[in-house]
């Protein structure tokens, strides 16, 4: 590992210096709860509170040198100080320059945009696990390098933790990473220094709007991340969304597109779509995924083009797509055996909840009710609950809100929020149970025979975060469990 100071502030543009470059530090840390003796302090301005305001308690605890965007006003004896413009920047490439720029010693590919992030990310890693090659996947539901897992904690880690998976990768000799980039590691440049091989766009939808503030600065921070590939990468986007081509407006990588609609470098079209799987045309090959659901026709679309604009060979990439089924907790299918069907997504955006309840309208055969149990996170963007609500019940024929993960708020306000976008006529088909257990169990005993249960919002997660506090709770464990009590 690279430690001494002026070989971790390579590529930082450095206002002011006072004190030793040639100190040897022992780790980068920005959180001073975590400081420890011989580290380099990064502080940096966060949402809650500013790292600058604990730049005396790092250095008690130790820290031997700080990097800041404002001094202090004691400056202290034997601790080397460095001023630049952006920490959260510099931090980044700090982070990369201490593990020895491991990004650069694999190919790496970044997925960005609202919903599908894990699915490509994840399918990707698949495919090129069983294309023989030795890979990282970095995403919302675990981290893995090969067959290890590591549990992860954000979509995108932070740059220090980000960069010592990319190199313990490395180590162990992985060829390719395939990362989710969230809006949030863009805006906050957790991604600041990488070398990606290419990056991937999927779509841009209502979410997040609580940290962004607006959709055009949401969509900055998405198009920040194709800003900064270089002219070795590509950018692969969505020509059928809205927001696809802006994506590429100031981008320097090799521009490609994929859609179902519009003209496109990679070009696929829906022939059959049931619940068993989708029939796609990809360039004249016709092919049986186990994949459900027109969205996931754009999701394997962009996995095949990344993978052939990775040099990989077309029929293989095709023969291994059409045998893998994605991530944990995206249209996960069960059937009871009374015949109920029951659906646990990820869905947690209104744009994913019309997506996953209008696959099922289309792919249903007629008759059967569909029933959405819902829930909005807490301390999450406020605006997307009553829309939540009223697509779901505009695409259901009984929805029951209930709780997400309601973080530090009221679950009653939250579910109060949502009703609200529950429009006059169909407040007769809308329920509210606090609980969400409480909430599988009722739909369970509502449905028929052939019915659809839908419990969207929390996929893979294992938890229910309650006043910040994590207790177990499983979707799916809890539906299966049910399903089986009422048949
Ligand atoms: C809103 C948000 O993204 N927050 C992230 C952010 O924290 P922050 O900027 O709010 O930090 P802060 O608490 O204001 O503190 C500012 C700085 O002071 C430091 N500090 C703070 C207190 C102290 O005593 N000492 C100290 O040094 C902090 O370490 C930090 O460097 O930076 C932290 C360190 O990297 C993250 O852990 C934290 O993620 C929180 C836990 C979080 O929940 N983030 C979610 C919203 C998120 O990032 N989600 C996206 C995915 C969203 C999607 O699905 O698309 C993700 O990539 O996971
Ligand atoms: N290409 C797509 N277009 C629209 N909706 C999608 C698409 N792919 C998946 N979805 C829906 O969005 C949900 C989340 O999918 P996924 O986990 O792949 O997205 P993500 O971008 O990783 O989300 P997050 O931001 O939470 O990490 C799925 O459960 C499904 O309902
Ligand atoms: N990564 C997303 C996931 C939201 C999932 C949903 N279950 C919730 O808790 O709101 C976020 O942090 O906003
Ligand atoms: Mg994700």
């Amino acid at each position: 590992m690279m430690n001494i100071l002026k070989d971790l502030l390579y590529g930082v543009s450095l206002k002011k210096v006072i004190g030793s470059t040639e100190l040897e530090v022992e780790a980068i840390c920005f959180d001073s709860r975590k400081a420890a003796p011989g580290v380099l302090f990064v502080a940096v301005r966060g949402t809650e509170s500013d790292g600058h305001a604990f730049i005396e308690k790092a250095i008690d605890l130790g820290a031997a040198a700080i990097l800041c965007e404002e001094l202090p006003l004691n400056i202290r004896e034997n601790i080397s100080y460095f001023l630049v413009e952006n920490s959260a920047k510099a931090l980044g490439i700090i982070a990369s320059n201490f593990y020895n720029k491991p990004s650069a010693k694999l190919k790496l590919v970044g997925v960005t945009g609202t919903n599908g992030k894990t699915t490509i990310a994840t399918l990707l890693f698949q495919l090129f696990r069983d294309l023989g090659y030795k890979t990282g996947l970095l995403s919302t539901v675990q981290n893995q390098i090969n067959d290890l897992i590591i549990p992860a904690t954000h979509t995108t880690p932070d740059p220090v933790a980000l960069n010592r998976l990319l190199s313990d990768m490395v180590e162990s000799g992985c060829d390719y990473c395939f990362m989710e980039v969230s809006s949030h590691a863009v805006a906050q440049s957790r991604t600041e220094g990488l070398e990606f091989a290419g990056g991937i766009f999927t779509n841009l939808t209502h979410d997040h709007l609580d940290f962004h503030k607006t959709f055009d600065s949401y969509l900055k921070a998405k198009k920040g991340f194709f800003d900064r590939l270089d002219n070795k990468a590509f950018a692969l986007t969505n020509v059928d969304d809205k927001n696809g081509m802006v994506m590429l407006q100031n981008t320097k990588a090799h521009k490609k597109t994929y859609g179902l609609k519009n003209i496109a470098d990679f070009k696929a079209k829906i022939i059959e779509n049931h619940f068993s799987g989708l029939l796609l045309n990809i360039e004249n090959e016709e092919v049986w995924f186990k994949m459900v659901g027109s969205f996931n026709a754009y999701n394997l679309l962009a996995v095949y083009a990344a993978a052939l604009l990775l040099e990989q060979d077309r029929l293989k990439v095709l023969t291994s797509l059409s045998r893998l089924s994605g991530a944990e907790g995206r249209f996960d299918y069960m059937i009871s055996p009374s015949g109920i069907i029951g659906i646990v997504d990820y869905a947690h955006t209104p744009d994913a909840v019309q997506n996953v309840l209008s696959t099922i309208q289309d792919i249903r055969k007629g008759t059967e009710q569909v029933i959405t149990v819902i829930g909005c996170g807490g301390d999450r963007d406020k605006t997307k609950r009553p829309i939540m609500a009223q697509v779901a019940c505009d695409w259901s024929n009984k929805v029951i809100l209930t709780s997400d993960n309601p973080r530090t708020e009221v679950p009653e306000q939250i579910i109060r929020d949502m009703e609200a976008g529950v429009m006059p006529q169909n407040k007769r088909k809308a329920l509210s149970i606090t609980d969400r257990k409480e909430a599988i169990r009722t739909a369970c005993h509502l449905a028929k025979p052939g019915d659809i249960i839908v419990v969207a919002g929390k996929g893979h997660e294992k938890y229910q975060d309650i006043g910040g506090v994590k207790l177990p709770f499983d979707d799916k464990e809890i539906l299966t469990e049910f399903l089986n009590l009422v048949s």
